[in-house]
């Protein structure tokens, strides 16, 4: 509560301080009645570039545009009174020079009213992560397995099966610190790497499929609630199954408007009575 008695929403500095004290709860959001319905209970809402996957049925996030990301974040951002709210920098929006990232990301945060960015990418992108935070910009990082470069690796197979990659983790979790991150999503990522990571660094770390041993979860919230089904990775869980409540709803709807039982009277202005 601030001094005026309205509910402000946590700043990123409030999520920084809840290292070591308790755990980030995080979802995807993407749309205002979904932000609605998570607010209360969450930490921080993500508008992910998931979103070009789950709502668009694009087959990567690359398609994802600054303009679809500002609707959505913008949409997010008039039902979240609680949570802190973080819009993802799209495919191309950032990976050119810091000044564009700047550019970008201050679109997003002035057309949005979010309190920070999200972007991917270890010690290749820490220059651009202390530029972005020297400017004023409350950064995320995103390391490990990272779904814009799925052209580049092929796949969206786990991160830090070899020496090499678990070497490559560990310096990207550190230059996204050392560049000044809030807290940093560890995704896709083997449990001993990820809570090495997590334990040496000063800053919350987020896990999507990187374990127990971070220091916050976040998930897709179609793929927890059984919305989006195209791929289940091994690390969702579901906790409903809407996917299959909204089935028989259409189902039962279709069939009572074939034999005419929908809408009845009280569906029905100036309902006429049956004769008898
Ligand atoms: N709905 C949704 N959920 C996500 O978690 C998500 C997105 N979309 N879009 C952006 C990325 C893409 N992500 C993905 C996509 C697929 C797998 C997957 O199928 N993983 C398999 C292993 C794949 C392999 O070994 O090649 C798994 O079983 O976990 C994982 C993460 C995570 N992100
Ligand atoms: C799953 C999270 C971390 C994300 O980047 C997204 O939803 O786009
Ligand atoms: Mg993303």
């Amino acid at each position: 509560m601030s001094v005026s008695g309205v509910q402000r929403r946590l700043s990123i500095t409030d999520i920084r301080a809840m290292k070591g004290k308790q755990p980030v709860v995080s979802l995807t959001a993407y749309t205002t009645p979904i932000a609605k319905l998570l607010d209360p209970h969450v930490d921080l809402l993500l508008v992910g570039d998931s979103l070009g996957m789950v709502l668009y049925g694009f087959e990567s996030t690359l398609p994802v545009t600054m303009d679809l990301m500002i609707a959505h974040g913008r949409a997010v951002m008039r039902g979240a009174k609680r949570a802190c709210v973080i819009v993802d920098m799209p495919f191309a929006s950032y990976q050119e020079t810091p000044e564009q990232a700047f550019r970008n990301a201050a679109r997003l945060m002035s057309e949005t009213g979010c309190d920070g960015v999200k972007l991917e990418g270890g010690s290749e992108m820490a220059d651009t992560i202390r530029f972005l935070v020297d400017r004023g910009i409350p950064v995320l990082g995103h390391i490990g397995l990272m779904p814009q470069l799925v052209n580049a690796f092929g796949s969206y197979r786990s991160r830090g099966r070899t020496d090499a990659e678990v070497r490559k983790i560990t310096q990207d979790a550190e230059a996204v610190v050392d560049a000044g991150a809030f807290a940093f999503v560890i995704e896709g990522t083997l449990e001993p790497i990820a809570r090495q990571i997590s334990e040496a660094s000063p800053v919350p770390t987020i896990g999507i499929g990187a374990s127990a041993g971070c220091d916050g979860q976040v998930l897709v919230s179609d793929d927890m609630l059984g919305l989006f089904s195209d791929f289940k990775p091994k690390f969702v869980k579901r906790y409903a199954e809407l996917g299959s409540i909204v089935e028989n709803a259409v189902e039962t709807y279709a069939r009572e408007v074939r034999e005419r039982s929908f809408p009845a009277p009280e569906h029905t202005f100036g309902a006429v009575k049956p004769k008898n």
